[in-house]
């Protein structure tokens, strides 16, 4: 079978998300959204909402009471937001802010044609087949990127497994043949990956990136150079090295940090087959 989706990573902070119903599906999905992008912006429309979600949103909103701004600029969430959504003149059935400045906007009733206009992403979780293709007519007609929780034929997107390791985030989809095993599959990589090493080695990239100059390609080689022992542990490990832990990358983080405080000059490298010089 051909696998033809082509993942992308939303902001969910400049984006408005538009959930149509709020029960057991409504909370799965919004508590992996939160989670992975506590900064979205998201209208619900449900006339009720399941008891789980109800307290994630409690939960979420007391934490962002005791938030301090400087704690928010230093997870790097502080700056300029969009204003949530709203439905004029309605009044909310209630509002929770989250503690990277997002805010879920809950109104208590059915799903109408119309609300899909305040939204850029709609996803349609009603235990209602109508009410889907009801959410489903509607964000077409209007263009918006839609998701049908119960029907992957009209999904344009699908809700990926997703793996935070600081700025490395990993989506994980089976093309919609199993959940199950893109769950299975979040909590493998979740238990490989370490935390803060993976962190480190990217800050450490970052910093070196940053110092980096001369013209594209110089940059590349030397990209290329200080990450290369990250291929040999990978081939050490296909070569039969089981590094527990995560050991390999550990190693790998701590040969790129010295460069990453003082960057090399331009080293020769051998061209790969992937090398990445002529592309923008
Ligand atoms: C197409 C897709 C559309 C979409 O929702 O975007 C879709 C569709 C459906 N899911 C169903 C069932 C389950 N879904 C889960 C879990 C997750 N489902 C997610 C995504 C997706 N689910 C998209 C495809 C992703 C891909 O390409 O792989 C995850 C990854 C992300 C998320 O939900 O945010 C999240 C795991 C998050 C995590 O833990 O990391 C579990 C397991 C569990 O809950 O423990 C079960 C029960 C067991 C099973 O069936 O496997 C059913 C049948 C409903 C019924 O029978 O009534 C349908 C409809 C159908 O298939 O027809
Ligand atoms: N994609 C996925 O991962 C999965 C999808 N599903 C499918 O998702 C569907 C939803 O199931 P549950 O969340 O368990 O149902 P549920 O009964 O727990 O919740 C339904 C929600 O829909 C809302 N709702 C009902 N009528 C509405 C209307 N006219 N307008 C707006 N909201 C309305 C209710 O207020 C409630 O919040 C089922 O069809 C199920 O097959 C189920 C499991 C996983």
């Amino acid at each position: 079978m051909t696998n033809p989706l082509y993942p992308a990573f939303f902001r969910l902070d400049r984006l408005q998300l538009l959930v149509v119903g709020a029960g057991e599906v409504g909370e799965e999905k919004l508590s992996f959204i939160l989670k992975s992008s506590p900064n979205a912006r998201v209208v619900i429309v449900a006339p009720w909402m399941g008891e789980e979600l109800k307290a994630l949103l409690d939960k979420c909103n007391d934490a962002a009471r005791t938030q301090v701004q400087s704690e928010l600029d230093e997870a790097g969430f502080g700056g300029a937001t969009l204003e949530a959504a709203r439905f004029e003149a309605e009044p909310a059935a209630g509002e929770w802010r989250t503690v990277a400045g997002g805010t879920v906007i809950w109104y208590a009733r059915e799903f109408r044609s119309a609300d899909v206009t305040i939204a850029d992403l709609v996803v349609a979780a009603t235990n209602f087949k109508d009410i889907n293709l009801a959410v489903h007519a509607a964000a077409k007609a209007a263009r918006r990127l839609t998701n049908i929780a119960d029907t992957p034929s009209l999904c344009d997107f699908y809700l990926g497994s997703i793996v935070t390791r600081g700025p490395l985030k990993i989506a994980i989809s089976t093309n919609g043949q199993s959940p199950t095993f893109a769950k299975r599959f979040r909590q493998f990589l979740e238990a490989e990956l370490p935390e803060l090493e993976t962190t480190n080695l990217l800050d450490d990239l970052k910093i070196f990136r940053d110092r980096l100059t001369g013209d594209f390609k110089a940059k590349v080689r030397q990209l290329n150079a200080v990450t290369s022992s990250l291929l040999s542990s990978t081939a050490g490990e296909a070569a039969g090295c089981r590094c527990p832990e995560g050991e390999c990358l550990v190693e790998a983080a701590a040969n790129t940090a010295p460069a990453a405080a003082a960057p090399a000059e331009p080293a020769e490298v051998p061209e790969t087959p992937d090398s990445n010089e002529n592309k923008a």
